[in-house]
């Protein structure tokens, strides 16, 4: 993969290249939360782009859906779980050479159903600092947040 994703801090920012016209794709990306404050990664799956990444988990949003909706079936779909209430969190812009995404990370509690990878991911119950390895770039973020969130000092994942 060439060139390294840029993390945009804001979702008024503008992409530094491919202009204006450049399509946003809209992501809805849930943080599980434990009641112990673990949460949940997963790794991408053969096929995707960044295959074997760690994320949490999530998908595209398909045309006439909410966040909400697409969250709910995402979830679903990839990992076999019915969730409860949707908490919408932070909103961040990556300008990924494959793709310019919006990230929408909504923090979910409840949800119903053994976790299931139908995707043949792996997945990890994590704290900070988070031990799998490789982060999705478009994921370090969300760590941070977490470690202010916490007040945790030093690296939130390793390498
Ligand atoms: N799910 C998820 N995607 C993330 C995170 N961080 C991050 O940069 N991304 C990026 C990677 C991808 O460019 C995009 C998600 O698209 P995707 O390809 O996984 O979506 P999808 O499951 O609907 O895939 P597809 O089968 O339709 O191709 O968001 C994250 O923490 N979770």
């Amino acid at each position: 993969m060439s060139g390294a994703p840029r993390v945009l801090v804001a979702d008024g920012d503008r992409p530094r290249e491919g202009g204006p016209d450049r399509a946003v794709v809209e992501v809805a990306v849930g943080v599980l939360v434990r009641d112990d404050g673990t949460f949940l990664l997963t790794s991408r799956p053969e096929g995707k782009v960044y295959a074997g990444y760690w994320e949490f988990p999530g998908g595209k949003v398909e045309a006439g859906e909410t966040i909400e909706q697409a969250l709910r079936r995402e979830l679903q779909e990839e990992i076999g779980i019915v969730i409860g209430a949707v908490h919408p969190w932070r909103v961040e812009l990556v300008d990924y050479p494959h793709a310019l995404v919006r990230l929408n990370f909504c923090k979910v509690h409840e949800w119903t159903g053994g976790l299931h990878m139908h995707e043949g991911q792996s997945f990890a119950w994590q704290a900070l600092p988070v031990r799998v390895q490789p982060v999705l770039p478009g994921t370090v973020p969300v760590l941070r947040w977490f470690a202010e969130e916490r007040g945790f000092d030093g690296a939130t994942h390793v390498g």
